[in-house]
């Protein structure tokens, strides 16, 4: 059952064991296959992402649908996607669930004070749990609203959109987004994503940073659930039969490999003050793991909420 095996992960003491926890770094090709990446004809040069020859796309046999890219980021596409959900998507006028306890003053941005401050950052710091961007995710009545809507990023709705063609999903527009950041301590209860109009577009889930344990289950909380490690910039779809089902993150793990590491010794960084904004960057991300989950609100044609297209 699916509270069972989060209780699971979630111990510490005493802490689980890994042997069940799917890696698709060693892939046990009796539980997942291999799909082929769909070959398209224009490269893509400014999402960060490498020649998909080179990608490794997984489906969980058990849960069709569930979709599962091993890193297809570059070193300098992890360096690009972690600074925008540090720095950027965090930034107002998107929602955090800082707004809520007034630990910042209207024209402060949480990054920005930390990377200022270090009396403040030692505080605020691990306060920051999520963003919200494009159609706002209202966590209490779990409903989306034309009122509450921001701007999607043009970068995040091309890279959803990139990776839904790579993987034979045709339409998708991200129209709502949700920036999860975790400390080593945190975790997210088991849930399902429902709020959205159209459930036949896929949910796009990038992580990045330290390594989470994804625990996906079935569409009810009585059905088992398997473990999947995601390191940082693995990517999670979850489509067709698989987009409704049960899903949590119960742990977080140090990082086996830093991929976001500049791995040659050329420096890419444009100017001084980039550097040691991506100094701190890299010291936050080094206990924090950051997640991307993207989203589809409306069905294809609709242009609003209101618009009530069958
Ligand atoms: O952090 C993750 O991997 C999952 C996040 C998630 O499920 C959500 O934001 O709905
Ligand atoms: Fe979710």
């Amino acid at each position: 059952m699916f509270k069972d095996s989060f209780k699971y992960y979630k111990s510490r003491d005493p802490p689980p064991d890994l042997d069940a926890v799917i890696d698709l770094k060693n892939p046990d090709l009796s539980k997942v296959r291999k799909i082929s990446p769909v070959a398209i004809e224009e490269e893509q040069s400014s999402l960060g992402l490498r020649s998909t020859e080179d990608w490794n796309i997984y489906e969980i046999i058990a849960k069709p649908g569930l979709i599962f890219i091993e890193n297809p980021f570059t070193s300098a596409g992890q360096r690009y996607w972690i600074t925008r959900c540090v720095k950027d998507y965090s930034k107002k006028p998107n929602k955090t669930n800082l707004d809520l306890h007034q630990v910042l003053s209207e024209n402060e941005n949480w990054w920005d004070v930390c990377s200022d401050n270090v009396e403040r950052a030692k505080v605020l710091l691990p306060k920051l749990r999520w963003a919200t961007l494009g159609y706002h995710h209202n966590w209490d009545t779990k409903v989306y609203s034309e009122n509450f809507k921001g701007e999607m990023p043009d970068d995040m709705v091309d890279l959803t959109e990139y990776l839904a063609r790579i993987s034979g999903l045709c339409h998708f527009k991200a129209e709502s987004a949700i920036i999860n950041y975790y400390r080593m301590n945190s975790t997210l209860s088991g849930h399902t994503d429902k709020s959205e109009i159209d459930y036949e577009a896929p949910l796009f889930s990038v992580s990045f940073g330290q390594t989470g344990i994804f625990l996906v289950g079935g569409l009810s909380l009585e059905d088992s659930a398997d473990a999947l490690l995601l390191r940082s910039g693995d990517v999670v779809v979850m489509s067709k039969g698989s987009r409704l089902r049960y899903h949590g993150v119960p742990k977080i793990l140090q990082a086996d490999s830093m991929p976001w590491k500049n791995q040659n010794s050329t420096n890419d960084c444009k100017s001084k003050k980039m550097c040691i904004d991506w100094d701190k960057i890299m010291s936050y991300i080094s206990e924090s793991r950051v997640n991307m989950n993207v989203r589809q609100v409306l069905r294809p044609g609709q242009v609003s909420l209101d618009d009530k297209v069958l």
